[in-house]
């Protein structure tokens, strides 16, 4: 029963009860003012903390400290402040001066586009130099970051350097190419004073080899000139060494090499200050997680500070962090799970895998301005791209995860130096690499997530340069083409609006069962013969050409000459599909 109904035919008497009547109407007006109040501090609280998809997880954000929110909440009750029994003049200006800084702080992470979540955050980095003036930074250190060119910190290393120098745990999400290795590397230096007697200090972990490998040459580009420790578990490190004397400052590993060095090897990892989870989100993944998990329980000092760092945070990684980390602190540069936006970036339809093959040489063909990555879905898919490109005396090569340890690094070192002009790879590349200057990435098979495609494009336009991006989608992918659409809108890319109107479907692991990459025609059918209702296979028939066939195919009969001469070329008009970049919907 509704309201109405409930109190049909009772009459109010206003007259009689107009007093009680403008009492109540300057109440309601007042609360209501009140509620309008609330709800615009509550917009304001949830546009500093950035948007966050789910309702519930934005109550949650607006009862947690978030600092934009106290420093707008500590200017409007400043007058409660003061009048705060045994204040004194001193602690009262103090009060004054913090407020003052917060505001400012806030001010300076919005022009720098940091968000920031947690109690009592650091305040951002201005400059490389303020490390010497407020945290005593050693000058070898600023020495090697002037010598390496960079003459500013970049919003992730403004904000989480200070977070880690002041001992608090982090959990960051920034841009691909956004100088995350730095911010976590630097703080790590700073801390790591003295070298190490016994144990291993501080660990890095990595989810492939070759981020492994490039982020120890960053640890020793960065370290250079000071006798610090750093060492990569490879497989020699693995094979050869004694673990139960181990000085080691910092090591950079994969999970499944430290699980091992600490399970076979009865590595000691109880002495560990701090852990670095960099692109936490794949270590976290069902294939990493056992290890990760082994190897963070392995971590028992009580006061090591741990870091996740990545350009892709989904929410349970989020959940996850706060499980682990004690009175963490949450930085997002720009907005999560965001592509670059430095990066141009396009879609193109090719209708078929053989429409694919002849994009890419067109492309190729057009203009190579290389060094160009192009990723395909999987290794067998790289070999066949690379055998058919290798034709067209492009210098390409192809890096996956059947070759060996040599023949990836080769592979690599040989697309750093531009020896290779078209690198054709697998994902095992698609996350942390940083080869400089890419001036483009080919999505040739379209990437099976929104993780993998924010993180495949993002090997170009790093460090602030330009990009290009380029997607090719099939029939097949029509139904994920909305997520990229998506992605490519929120890093300011134009998209046409016909795309804006596809309905978006969950993607996840879309890895359709591709056709062959080849300019060869199709391999013959084969037909299963098959009694059994459901299907299985008992005896394959080959649809191959007889001898007959082959031979007239060489040698044609004087008919089938006949019909293939010239034939008369007259009013040839044939129907055909109308011209769109729009694939038939
Ligand atoms: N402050 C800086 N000034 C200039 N260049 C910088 C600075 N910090 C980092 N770089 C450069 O930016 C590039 C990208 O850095 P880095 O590999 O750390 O990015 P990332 O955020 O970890 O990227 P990804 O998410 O892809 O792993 C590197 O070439 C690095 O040398």
């Amino acid at each position: 029963m509704s309201n109405d109904s409930l109190f049909a035919g009772i009459r109010f008497d206003r007259k009689r009860f107009g007093a009680d009547i403008a009492r109540f109407q300057k109440k309601d007006v007042s609360t209501s003012l009140a509620k309008i109040q609330s709800v615009i501090e509550d917009e304001e609280i949830n546009e500093t903390i950035e948007a966050v998809s789910s309702k519930k997880r934005k109550r949650k954000k607006t009862s947690s400290a978030v600092d934009g929110f106290s420093v707008f909440r500590s200017s409007t009750s400043k007058s409660k402040e003061k009048v705060q029994a045994g204040d004194d003049d001193e602690s009262i200006q103090l009060k004054k001066e913090k407020n003052k800084q917060l505001e400012r702080d806030a001010i300076f992470r919005k022009s720098r586009n940091i968000h920031v979540s947690g109690y009592n955050v650091p305040s951002p980095l201005q400059s490389f130099d303020e490390l010497k003036t407020s945290y005593k930074c050693p000058s070898y250190l600023l020495r090697n970051l002037a010598e390496l060119g960079f003459r500013e910190p970049t919003p992730i290393q403004q904000q989480a350097i200070p977070i880690l120098l002041q001992d608090r745990e982090c959990f960051a999400c920034a841009p691909t190419g956004s100088g995350k290795t730095l911010a976590f590397v630097c703080p790590m230096l700073m801390k790591l004073k003295a070298h190490s007697k016994g144990g291993v200090r501080a660990i890095i972990i990595c989810h492939s080899r070759e981020l492994s490998g490039q982020t120890y040459r960053e640890c020793k580009k960065f370290a250079k000139g000071e006798k610090f420790r750093i060492k990569l578990m490879t497989k020699h490190l693995l094979e050869g060494s004694d673990f139960s004397k181990f000085p080691c400052d910092i090591l950079i590993s994969t999970p499944f090499r430290l699980r091992l060095a600490t399970q076979r090897k009865k590595l000691d990892l109880s002495r560990v200050e701090y852990l670095v989870l960099d692109e936490s989100d794949k270590l976290f993944e069902p294939g990493m997680f056992k290890q990760i998990d082994a190897i963070i329980k392995a971590c028992t000092n009580p006061s090591i500070i741990r870091s996740l760092f990545s350009a892709t945070l989904p929410d349970f990684i989020e959940d996850k962090a706060r499980e682990l980390m004690h009175d963490a602190v949450r930085v997002i540069v720009g907005r999560k799970n965001m592509a670059s936006e430095t990066i141009k970036q396009k879609l193109v339809f090719t209708g078929s895998e053989e429409g694919k093959l002849i994009a890419i040489r067109q492309s190729f063909a057009e203009s190579l301005n290389p060094p160009v990555l192009v990723f395909v879905q999987s290794k067998e898919r790289a070999k066949e791209l690379c055998g058919e490109l290798a034709f067209d005396n492009i210098r390409v090569d192809v890096i996956h995860s059947d070759l060996s340890q040599e023949e990836r690094e080769n592979a690599v070192d040989n697309f750093r130096a531009c020896k290779t002009w078209v690198l054709i790879a697998t994902d095992v590349v698609a996350r942390g690499m940083d080869f400089k200057g890419i001036n483009c990435v080919i999505n040739y098979d379209f990437p099976d997530s929104a993780s993998a495609y924010i993180h495949r494009i993002g090997r170009s336009g790093r460090a602030g340069r330009s990009g290009e991006a380029i997607t090719f989608y099939t029939e097949e992918d029509i139904p994920f083409l909305k997520n990229v659409a998506n992605l490519m809108a929120s890093s300011g890319c134009e998209v046409p609006s016909w795309l804006t109107e596809l309905q978006k479907k969950k993607w996840r692991k879309h890895r359709p069962k591709r056709d062959s990459i080849s300019t060869k025609p199709d391999r013959p059918k084969r037909y299963s013969i098959s009694t059994k209702p459901d299907g299985v296979a008992e005896k394959e028939v080959e649809e191959t050409p007889g001898p007959k066939e082959i031979l007239s195919q060489l040698n044609p009969t004087e008919s089938q000459k006949k019909k293939s001469q010239k034939k008369k070329w007259r009013k040839n008009r044939p129907k055909r599909d109308s011209i769109s970049t729009k694939p038939d919907l």
